[in-house]
């Protein structure tokens, strides 16, 4: 198995190097010589990244854009929305809780008098769980070990990557079931707190949801429909501008980009912004840290200059898997905007819902927002609409797609106009027919810059193996690793929330800097985490898969794998959170051996020379073994010290509600009811599904073309269900006043934002005619109910249909998922 040869690092250092493109090479042959390299190796910091630019990097290989300057984005707009009421006091801070404990430890051994620790009560629940969640998804299935083919004694190099050829799904479910159970513990946990949002808020559902890993072979069936179902290649420009300037921009748009430092697009950039600016659907997929965001937030900018500013109009969506990158988004782009008149609304759960819907009502022309609010204020925030979308864009698209993501996604997608162009991008974006085609996309240009399974170019992949015996050393080694060679600008991602905050509660026993950032916190304290590892205030990010996608933190130099993920896909991101943008980075994973196939993958898809063995002597894990044990004690009570505190807390919430209740209840009961989108029975129905899904992708949800429409009632709670009821019947009143005023609504309705052709030719008025008069053409002969006709249409797909100018009528046609596919 040369291929999965893996070279070793010996961990027996306190630093270690970052290896350049030719160091590469060297350690390679001088991999056995341990101590040799030392005075090249950076003291006390890992990646010896300084955050300079490789001289040489290139988005791609034909070079694309280099690095600009450094601007991070911000919370501004989140903190300023951060609700105010209805939240609990902020109590005593962990790192209070932590820092007392550490003292007390102090001074213990050094024999001074303390106040005594107060008594605690100290579950033995607790003490199982603490365990538990550290070896969370450690525990193998015996069973599934036949045919390892290392030495077990072997602690040196496993010459086969860890036997990495081998097949291992065995374990797997039962890693997963417990993943399961712990999430549900921890998600029990944290109900009492935001309760309210629970129902529709679930973006960052962190039990994992992703697609299959096993490259299954295309059929030729799957080739014929995605021929079909996409444009063909000859439909996009073969010409590729090397800098912003040659693409036709505005001037505010260029002054944009100059100010953050963008000069020459990265690839996706250069090859997604003139075919989005002549309004087609795109499906785009590049490499972690290639450039997506401006990839579709520059063509956006640069159509919303030319709209009719008669009347204030939300045209542009564009949706996010989770809270902190729809905030990070709608930073990058306000920022890329700044000479420009356009505005921006951010719509997602966790910040104040009526300053959100006091913005709403001011028609923003971007949106940007997580699933869930949206639906919250499309179904409750009086005279919001997504009516007038001209552009709908999915960040994360393939992580969207997903079950769990399903119901919300359709209702939006049925919310937005038919005649709307669609984006979708991902690192990891499906090109599967069946995912996509419930966004009902208009023959999608694909854009696909790398391959799907492809990690940044400068990562270094490195692999700890964690050996079947020896799984409870998991956090030892974590601890050795952060605490000898790998001190600052870490994240570190573990599979559950109970894990991670765990992890930061032994972190700050061991006096290392910390901050969570998981769904038990507030979206407050989520915030305050990310500021704290940003600002440099913490050396390392304890986090779930909450973290895993888009967020661009600069300068991480290490990504920790304290499990490897559940698939490749979010292997893929988490690892995509270093080595951003050219920069050199480095992913340490911890490699049991229910995780071979997973390894393999990443071996397979890696430059060889960048994978590496990482080997901890066992005295030093040991030591820390020890150390971990020795602070299991004090881990309880900081833990008890905090649920207590948590619980006092919410005694006192409990109090404010009902005195609320009590003075305003006359108001308060007069409110209108709230509509949930989901009831938590459906939610959960949905989660499940999702996780069904990702045990065997097989079972994914199909959107079968010719499924039996809803009844229009059905699945809706009852409150929604009489508001819709009454407003049919207030709807039969109308009498022929109120229809003079929607035909005078209608004069005024907003002209579409035009689409603009990379020359900013195909405004002209007499072309667009012409065009237009051809377009409709087209789609009648199609409509044709000759049986040539149809039987034309059905044998190219829904593909042939779509001529690429937009009628509207033709549109509703256009984006039935049942065209085309039924036959083949
Ligand atoms: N043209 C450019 N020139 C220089 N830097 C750029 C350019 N475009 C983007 N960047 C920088 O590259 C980094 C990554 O960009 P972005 O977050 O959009 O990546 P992404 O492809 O969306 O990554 P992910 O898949 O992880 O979400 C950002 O820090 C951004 O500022």
């Amino acid at each position: 198995m040369s291929n999965d040869f893996v070279m070793t690092i010996d961990d027996d250092d306190e630093s270690v190097p970052f290896l350049d493109e030719e160091e590469l090479e060297q350690e390679e042959t001088a991999v056995t010589k341990k101590k040799g390299k030392k005075g090249k190796k950076a003291s006390g910091v890992a990646p010896k990244d300084t955050g300079d630019l490789d001289p040489n990097f290139s988005f791609d290989a034909e070079g694309g854009g280099h690095m600009g300057a450094h601007h991070d984005w911000d919370f501004t707009a989140a903190r300023a929305a951060l609700r105010a009421q209805d939240e609990m006091q902020p109590g005593l801070s962990l790192d209070d809780i932590i820092a007392r404990k550490r003292a007390q430890v102090k001074a213990k051994k050094s024999g001074k008098i303390v106040e005594p620790i107060e008594e605690k009560e100290v579950n033995e629940d607790d003490e199982s769980e603490f365990q538990e969640a550290l070896s969370s998804d450690e525990e193998g299935d015996d069973n599934g070990m036949e045919g390892i083919t290392f030495d077990e004694d072997d602690e040196d190099v496993a010459e086969d990557g860890f036997g990495a050829g081998r097949d291992e799904d065995a374990g797997l479910e039962d890693a997963e079931a417990e993943e399961a159970e712990l999430e549900d513990a921890s998600e029990e946990e944290s109900g009492s707190e935001g309760s309210e949002e629970s129902e529709s808020e679930e973006e960052e559902e962190e039990e994992e949801s992703e697609s299959e890993d096993d490259e299954e072979e295309e059929t030729e069936f799957q080739k014929e429909r995605k021929k079909a179902y996409f444009a063909p290649e000859s439909d996009t420009p073969t010409e590729v501008a090397e800098t912003f300037a040659t693409m036709n921009l505005s001037r505010p748009i260029l002054k944009g980009l100059a100010q953050v430092g963008f000069v020459q697009p990265t690839q996706i950039q250069a090859r997604t912004i003139p075919v989005a600016l002549m309004g087609k659907d795109i499906c785009g997929g590049a490499v972690t840290g290639s450039g997506k965001t401006a990839a579709f937030v520059v063509p956006v900018l640069e159509r919303l200059l030319y709209r009719s500013r008669q009347t204030a109009t939300s045209r542009v969506l564009i949706l996010c898997p989770t809270r902190e990158l729809a905030i990070q988004c709608h930073s990058v782009a306000q920022k890329l905007a700044s000479f420009t008149d356009i505005t921006f609304g951010l719509c997602v759960g966790g910040l104040s819902r009526n300053a959100q819907e006091i913005q709403l009502r001011t028609r923003p022309d971007i949106l940007i927002a997580t699933p869930g609010r949206l639906i919250d204020h499309i179904l409750n925030s009086r005279s919001f609409t997504l009516d007038h979308i001209d552009i709908l864009i999915m960040d994360e698209a393939d992580r969207m797609l997903e079950d769990g993501f399903s119901a919300e996604l359709t209702e939006i997608v049925k919310a937005c106009p038919q005649s709307r162009q669609t984006m979708l991008f991902s690192a990891t974006m499906t090109d599967n027919v069946d995912e996509l085609i419930r966004m009902s996309l208009n023959r999608p240009v694909r854009l696909q810059i790398d391959s799907t399974n492809a990690t940044a170019a400068r990562l270094v992949q490195e692999f700890v193996r964690i050996r079947q015996h020896r799984e409870e050393d998991r956090p030892a080694v974590l601890l050795a690793l952060c605490s000898r060679t790998f001190k600052r600008r870490v994240i570190i991602f573990f599979r559950s929330k109970a894990a991670a905050h765990q992890m930061k509660i032994i972190f700050g026993l061991m006096g290392l800097r910390s901050a969570e950032l998981h769904g038990n916190l507030t979206q407050e304290q989520r915030l305050a985490s990310l500021e704290e590892f940003r600002d440099e205030k913490v050396e390392f990010l304890l986090a779930t898969d909450l973290a895993s996608r888009g967020l661009d933190i600069k300068g991480i130099d290490t990504v920790i794998n304290f499990n490897m993920p559940q698939n490749y896909a979010i292997y893929q991101h988490r690892v995509g959170r270093t080595a951003r943008a050219g920069r050199m980075g480095r992913a340490v994973t911890l490699a049991g051996e229910n995780d071979r196939k997973l390894l393999k993958m990443a071996i397979k898809n890696a430059d060889k020379r960048t994978v590496k063995n990482r080997v901890i002597p066992q005295d030093v894990i040991t030591r820390y073994r020890e150390r971990v044990e020795g602070l299991t004690e004090g881990v309880k009570e900081v833990m008890a010290e905090e649920k207590e505190d948590k619980a006092l807390r919410q005694a006192e919430m409990e109090m404010r509600k009902s005195a609320n209740l009590l003075k305003h209840e006359d108001e308060i009961y007069s409110r209108p009811a709230k509509t949930w989108f989901q009831t938590s029975d459906e939610k959960k129905q949905a989660a499940d599904a999702s996780k069904s899904a990702l045990n065997d992708p097989k079972k994914r949800k199909v959107v079968e073309p010719d499924a039996p429409k809803r009844d229009r009632f059905a699945g809706m709670s009852r409150q929604k269900r009489r508001r819709l009821q009454l407003s049919e019947e207030d709807h039969q009143d109308i009498n022929s006043h109120a229809k003079s005023i929607k035909s005078a609504k209608n004069a005024l309705k907003p002209n579409k934002i035009p689409k603009l052709a990379p020359e900013k030719t195909a405004t002209k008025p007499q072309d667009k005619k012409k065009k237009k008069k051809k377009d409709v053409d087209f789609s009648r002969d199609l409509a044709d109910a000759s049986k040539q006709g149809v039987a034309a249409a059905k044998k190219l797909g829904s593909g042939s249909k779509f001529g690429g100018g937009k009628d509207k009528k033709d549109d509703k046609k256009e984006r039935s998922p049942n065209v085309g596919f039924t036959t083949l």
